[in-house]
């Protein structure tokens, strides 16, 4: 990583700078670099130092998780010495967001900031096309562009057989198999690009840390944690971003094996862009697929084109989607629409990527 210009091998830029501006004088920038609990980790010009969030919070936005997350660029009152305090978090380009897990319905961010989300599963056994499909909506639904990243392909027969399989179940992303223990990593290489973030998504056990690491060239320290006195110190951490030599930034967080939704149906309709333009030619605009004359859908699954797995499970999260939306609030609407408006830019550009 370059020395000489800590904040910008961080990714900072001039958007960032912008943002930033109403703080210049009080505050210095960094960026949230591990998250333990409610202590952070956050780098800048200054290094790396322990992190507290101040009792007032400033931020625009109250319709997300509102705490800092690990990828988010912060206003930090940085003290001779000590631990430093966050006073602001800035507006997030993107944000990899989860329904927390408990009862009360709340958001929670896993990821900011991140310009790539990588799904990440192992072909030590067959990816479930379905559980691709879940994640990738959400990569969607972030702002970022998603990514397929099939590891342990030394594990497999026939890994670009896996590749080509899954890829109809997610039109428009790209997939790559990598081995680590090959050593045939360019694939997921090819997505590194300096200044940009890719975030590590996938169970435990998929490959993610060992990732990293071959990406690093070296072994990482353990983990990072983070202590009273403000030094770091090697024990288990969750969510971590680290910074790779060619300048492009990894973000490994822990297992996650379930996914709930958060959020608006902009991230569905980009992973099932061929379901819901089907859904559009069906002769009824309220069609329930369910039997209604001149339904494409049904026509679809009777021609063989659309597998009932895959309208079953794009049915499943509509359902989710419109349990999330009664709770009928105005804001959510306007930054889903927002929201929205972003993902079919990504869809718009990653498709005419695809096509040069
Ligand atoms: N054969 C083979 N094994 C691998 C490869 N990559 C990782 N593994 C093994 O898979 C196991 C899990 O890898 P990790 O990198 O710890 O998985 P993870 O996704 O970070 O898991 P969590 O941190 O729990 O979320 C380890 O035993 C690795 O050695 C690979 O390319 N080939
Ligand atoms: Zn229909």
């Amino acid at each position: 990583m370059p020395n000489d210009n800590p904040l910008a091998s961080l990714g900072w830029d001039d958007e960032w700078r912008t943002h930033f501006a109403p703080f210049v004088n009080s505050l210095v920038p960094a960026r949230v670099v591990a998250e333990h609990r409610s202590r952070y980790l956050v780098a800048g010009d200054g290094g790396e130092r322990s992190a507290v969030v101040a009792g007032r919070l400033r931020h625009d936005d109250d319709t997300t998780d509102a705490r800092p997350a690990v990828g988010d660029w912060v206003a930090v009152d940085a003290g001779p010495d000590g631990v430093a305090v966050i006073r602001a978090v800035l507006p997030r380009r993107t944000a990899f967001v989860r329904r927390a897990a408990g009862r009360a319905a709340r958001p929670q961010v896993v990821a900011a900031n991140v310009d790539v989300a990588a799904i990440v599963a192992p072909l030590s056994e067959p990816p479930n096309a379905r559980w691709v499909e879940r994640f990738v909506a959400v990569a969607w639904e972030s702002g970022a562009v998603p990514l397929v990243v099939l590891t342990k392909a030394d594990l497999c027969n026939d890994p670009e057989d896996a590749v080509a399989a899954l890829r109809p179940s997610v039109p428009g992303v790209d997939v790559v198999a990598v081995s680590a223990s090959a050593g045939t990593l360019d694939p997921l290489r090819a997505h590194l690009v300096p200044g940009r973030t890719l975030v590590l998504l996938g169970k435990s056990g998929a490959g993610k840390s060992t990732l990293v690491n071959a990406l690093l060239g070296h072994e990482r320290m353990a983990t990072r944690d983070v202590r009273d006195d403000g030094k770091g110190r090697h024990t288990t951490t969750h969510r971590e971003l680290v910074p790779l030599d060619g300048g492009a930034l990894l973000v490994d967080t822990p297992g996650m094996r379930e996914l709930a939704l958060w959020g608006g149906d902009g991230g569905v309709e980009a992973t099932y862009a061929d379901v819901e333009a089907l859904a559009d030619e069906c002769r009824f605009r309220d069609c329930a697929h369910d039997g209604e004359p001149g339904c494409a859908v049904a026509d679809a699954v009777a021609a063989g084109t659309l597998g009932t797995d895959r309208l079953a499970s794009w049915r499943k999260l509509r359902r989710e989607l419109a349990h999330l939306a009664r709770r009928d609030d105005p804001r959510a609407a306007a930054e889903v629409r927002a929201r929205t408006k972003v993902i079919m830019r990504n869809v718009t550009r990653l498709y005419r990527e695809r096509g040069r």
